[in-house]
């Protein structure tokens, strides 16, 4: 029932259009960042973070990726400044990644990817009623991604991976409470700003994105740990490990290179 759509040969994103046709539109994501052609825009602002009184709720696995969800019933949790122009609030944070040894996230950067790259999914609940409303409206989301590279283990991604267990195959709930992102990030958040969309189906054009320039460092160990997930259901005979769920950089089509906070 309704619109299957996956990462393998027969539902992945080269025929997501049949279902989604804003696939082929003139804003999608991810893109390749060429920062030498990222016009510098000195009236950009610092990014800024609120992150203290956040908290998490629950982890699940949506089928496509493993996601961390937020109370996002008032402006606890917010990034503000930067392109914005409302504080925008946390809803959820999920992961791209690739298969062993080989890259998995979604925007790269002249040409290059990076092992994995997290998605911090935030919605502008000044303008817009619902999380629904504000994922359908030109900037009604802003999602900060930071690539993950591979090196030594992260000292706080043991939270997430410890917890993979609970939510193995697709559908899977556990709780998950009191995990704040801030541990997450790199040291720097300059960034890479432009206009884009969802990078999984419905694909809606409703996206700032907010992109950080330094990469945060997970070891191959932690990373293996989410590839021990799986796309299918328990019930399901097939055991298909999730691994591979990045949509590949998509056409600028006429939008100007991203702007960049050095
Ligand atoms: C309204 O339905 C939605 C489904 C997915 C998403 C996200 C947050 C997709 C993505 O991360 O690319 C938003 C809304
Ligand atoms: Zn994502």
């Amino acid at each position: 029932t309704g619109n299957h759509w996956g990462y393998g040969k027969e539902d992945g994103p080269s025929v997501w259009h049949k279902n989604y046709p804003v696939a082929q539109g003139d804003r999608q994501s991810p893109i390749d960042i060429v920062p030498h052609q990222a016009s510098h825009d000195p009236s950009l602002d610092p990014v800024v973070l609120n992150y203290d009184q956040c908290t998490s709720t629950k982890i699940s696995n949506s089928g496509t990726s493993v996601v961390v969800e937020f109370d996002d019933s008032d402006d606890r949790s917010v990034i503000r400044g930067g392109p914005l122009d409302n504080p925008y609030r946390l809803k959820q944070f999920h992961f791209h990644w690739g298969g062993k040894g080989c890259h998995g996230s979604e925007h790269t950067v002249g040409g290059n990817s990076y092992a994995s790259e997290l998605h911090l999914v935030h919605w502008n609940a000044v303008k817009y009623k619902t999380f629904g409303e504000a994922a359908t409206a030109p900037d009604g989301l802003a999602v900060l991604g930071i690539f993950l590279e591979t090196g030594d283990d992260h000292r706080w991604l043991h939270v997430i991976t410890d917890a993979l267990y609970t939510v193995k195959y697709k559908g899977s709930v556990a709780d998950f409470k009191g995990f704040n992102p801030k541990c997450l990030l790199p040291s720097s958040l300059h960034y890479w700003t432009y206009l884009g969309s969802l990078t999984t189906p419905p694909l809606h054009e409703s996206v700032i994105w907010v992109v950080l320039k330094e990469p945060i460092t997970v070891s191959e160990k932690q990373l293996g740990k989410l590839r021990t997930l799986l796309f299918s259901g328990e019930e399901e005979n097939e055991r298909t490990r999730m691994e591979n769920n990045f949509r590949p950089p998509q056409l600028l089509k006429g939008r100007k290179k991203s702007n960049s906070h050095h």
